[in-house]
């Protein structure tokens, strides 16, 4: 019993240092006996959740002082099994005798017993699960999201075969609303998506990875806001698509589901393993008009005649992650404040951090620009920061006049949260992007959309051949030098740190044109 909760508390002291997930300390680590692996991975999840209260608990109670031997690391787990645990201590799991740290917790536990209904009389809690803060509490997990696979089955089949296996399905939640109907909390339930129409929406506690449906490619796992992209961009049947970096490819086979597998994707990504991963995902979801290349995106030529016709680019490039929520993080997160481990990153590092993130998303976007039949571009990103997210918008904006913000309208209208203000943009482009957040049910998110201006008046060019190419606009010809660019146009172009007060009305002046403040695409 003794070294199953050393070495429990081995593992407690490397979490607080950040030095692996939860599952790879426990379930993945070859130093866990097998037969010890699931009651580690519970006792360690469990002992997190309720450290708060426990460290209080060997505070007051003296117990590092009483016990030389022991650190908080190996009595979180000890204590927290004599109060919390149903069965008390778990003495059939085998590995040595009592030692003295174990000796000392049985013998206090009356006391630990009165400290731990000190605690739960004076937050006025009547069960002990009520002691674990509200965001770590197994019921407030997030919804589980499933995309139908339009590429290989139907929603109406999808629908009728859960419900064959005894699934409710409930009313969907009024469009307007962000989350699912409360209701809806009980297993074996679901209820339509009232945002997107391929998703259904199941209740947070639904593990469906051993699902035959999951398992033959008719349905994935995606989070709500992760579906965004592809219906933002909406490729049409038979098109040329493109996403930009797109492994592992969930949103490449979105749009190939929403093409009904017809036309082509282009799926770019630098790194060979995620590739490889994208291929195998895709190809389990039954795409066959996917084209995957390992290649950096910026280095593709948009003038390359195989991408002639691409209209539809999804841009979903590396960013901060900091809208993913990750309860295991969390749980690590509110861990390690409350054993006095705190290491966030500092704020200087982050800066830098974002405004090289932001760069390059900058980059990732007027890239995709050039290409010259692109006529919709979605951005996305898994961050909350508005450097990476409506600043990124703005600065594109400010850096080129063939694209505009497409308007509300076209950009899932009744997703009600929208862009954050910023003195960047105005109200209008701010309320034609969209956010997520996690008090919507799903992990942080960020979308915008671009469509080309279609009166945007062809600039002469030259093209390859060294002729000029009346049909290519000026920002799709990648072999023209920046300074070419510069000489041709007469125009300066700076990065706009003041808002630009309509990006369609900097046009007016140039054409003399009168035109709306965005497109529809
Ligand atoms: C946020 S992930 C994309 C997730 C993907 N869209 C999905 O939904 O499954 C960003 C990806 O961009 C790739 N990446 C980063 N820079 C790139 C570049 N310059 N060209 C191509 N891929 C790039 C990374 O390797 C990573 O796989």
């Amino acid at each position: 019993m003794d070294a199953f909760y050393k070495q429990a508390g081995v593992i407690l002291n490397s979490l607080a240092r950040r030095d692996g997930s939860v599952k790879t300390m426990t379930i993945g680590n070859s130093r866990v006996k097998p037969e010890w692996k699931r009651k580690m991975y519970a006792l360690i999840c469990e002992t997190l959740k309720y450290s708060q209260v426990l460290v209080e608990i060997i505070n007051k109670e003296g117990l590092l002082e009483k016990s030389e031997k022991a650190d908080i690391y190996t009595l979180l787990p000890l204590v927290h099994d004599i109060l919390m645990a149903r069965g008390g201590l778990q003495h059939s799991v085998g590995g040595g005798g009592r030692s003295e740290v174990v000796k000392l917790v049985i013998s206090m536990k009356s006391q630990l017993r009165s400290s731990l209904g000190e605690i739960m009389e004076r937050q006025g809690v009547k069960a002990k699960k009520e002691l674990i803060p509200l965001h770590l509490r197994d019921e407030n997990q997030m919804h589980r999201y499933v995309r139908i696979n339009l590429a290989k089955t139907t929603k109406e089949k999808v629908v009728e075969y859960f419900q064959n296996e005894g699934y409710r399905l409930f009313n969907s939640s009024p469009v307007g609303e962000p989350k699912p109907p409360k209701l809806f909390s009980k297993s074996k339930t679901f209820v339509l998506d009232s945002h997107l129409p391929d998703l259904l929406v199941f209740p947070p506690l639904t593990d469906l990875h051993d699902h035959p449906l999951y398992l033959n490619g008719d349905i994935i796992l995606q989070d709500k806001a992760s579906c965004f992209p592809a219906h933002v961009v909406s490729p049409a049947p038979n098109s040329k698509a493109l996403d930009a970096c797109a492994a592992p490819g969930n949103k490449t086979s979105h749009m190939s589901s929403l093409m009904g597998n017809t036309g082509t994707v282009y799926a770019f990504d630098m790194d060979m393993k995620r590739l490889d991963l994208l291929k195998t995902l895709t190809a389990k979801a039954g795409c066959t008009n996917i084209v995957a290349k390992c290649q950096n995106f910026l280095d593709v030529d948009p003038l390359d005649p195989q991408y002639k016709d691409v209209e539809y680019l999804l841009l979903d490039p590396s960013c901060s992650g900091s809208g993913i929520i990750n309860r295991m993080d969390s749980l690590v997160d509110h861990f390690a404040l409350c054993v006095g481990h705190d290491s966030a990153v500092k704020g200087a590092n982050k800066e830098q951090r974002l405004e090289n993130l932001s760069d390059f998303q900058v980059k990732i976007i007027m890239h995709a620009m050039k290409f010259p039949s692109a006529k919709r571009i979605s951005y996305s990103t898994c961050s909350i920061h508005k450097e990476e997210n409506e600043h990124v918008v703005a600065k594109v904006l400010g850096q080129q006049d063939r694209f505009l913000l497409a308007q509300r309208k076209d950009v899932l209208p009744g997703w009600p949260r929208r862009g954050l203000e910023t003195p960047l943009l105005t109200k209008e482009q701010s309320d034609s992007v969209i956010r997520a957040s996690p008090e919507d049910g799903m992990n942080g998110f960020f979308v915008s959309c671009f469509v080309v201006d279609p009166s945007a008046s062809p600039i002469p060019v030259e093209a390859k051949d060294g002729n000029i190419d009346e049909t290519t606009s000026i920002e799709s010809a990648t072999n023209v030098p920046d300074d070419k660019i510069k000489q041709i146009r007469g125009t300066k172009r700076e990065i706009d740190s003041k808002p630009p007060s309509s990006n369609a009305s900097k046009k007016r002046k140039r054409t003399k044109k009168k035109r709306p403040k965005q497109i529809t695409a």
